[in-house]
């Protein structure tokens, strides 16, 4: 059966936003290379998107990380699927996340990609969900938007792994 989504940001939103943080992100690395880290899986369209709109070099590594089941709830432990092909040392990290909900995926990425010795590590997220943060230490250097407590699909995001290739932001009406 179709599921019913709603669409909470169109395509051209989001691309308006996409570029908006490839320009902030090439002014601040300005003079320097900046080392993106895409999130598998659910960050993986946001990252190349945003990687095609930074005009400082840009080298890309890939993780995979797995806190969700195949429902709506993290279930807070962190598991590491494919770590990192290379070395961050003195590297200028830029974690790139789909959304932060809870905090618990970034909390855990931060704390173990800090002991691999980068220059320094920020995060960069498309979407924010502030009222569902349960882990308050981690601090978002790029957040595209600020989202209400709703489960949402598309642009990289899923629902039971359907729906990440939506170019649009969308929620699903269970
Ligand atoms: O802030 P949190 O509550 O930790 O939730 C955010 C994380 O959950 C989702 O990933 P998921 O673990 O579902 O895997 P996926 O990226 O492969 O979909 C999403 O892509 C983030 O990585
Ligand atoms: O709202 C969401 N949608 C899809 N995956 C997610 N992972 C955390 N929050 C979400
Ligand atoms: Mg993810």
């Amino acid at each position: 059966m179709e599921d019913k989504i709603r669409v909470l940001l169109t395509e051209e939103q989001v691309d308006q936003k996409i570029q908006e943080l490839g320009e902030a992100i090439s002014r601040d690395y300005a003079g320097k290379e900046v080392h993106l880290i895409c999130v598998l899986k659910g960050g993986a369209m946001f990252t190349c998107e945003l990687a095609k709109r930074i005009t400082v070099p840009v080298t890309m590594d890939f993780m995979s990380v797995s806190s969700y089941g195949s429902g709506t709830e993290s279930s807070g432990v962190v598991r590491i699927v494919k770590d990192l092909d290379e070395p961050l040392k003195d590297k200028h990290v830029l974690i790139v996340e789909d959304i932060i909900d809870s905090g618990r995926t970034l909390a855990y990425l931060i704390e173990i990609l800090k002991q691999r010795g980068p220059s320094d590590i920020r995060l960069c997220t498309l979407l924010d969900k502030p009222e569902r943060r349960v882990k308050k230490q981690v601090k978002v250097d790029y957040a595209g938007f600020c989202i209400p407590d709703e489960f949402v699909v598309g642009y990289g995001l899923d629902y039971n792994q359907k729906y990440r290739n939506l170019p649009y932001i969308g929620v699903v009406e269970l």
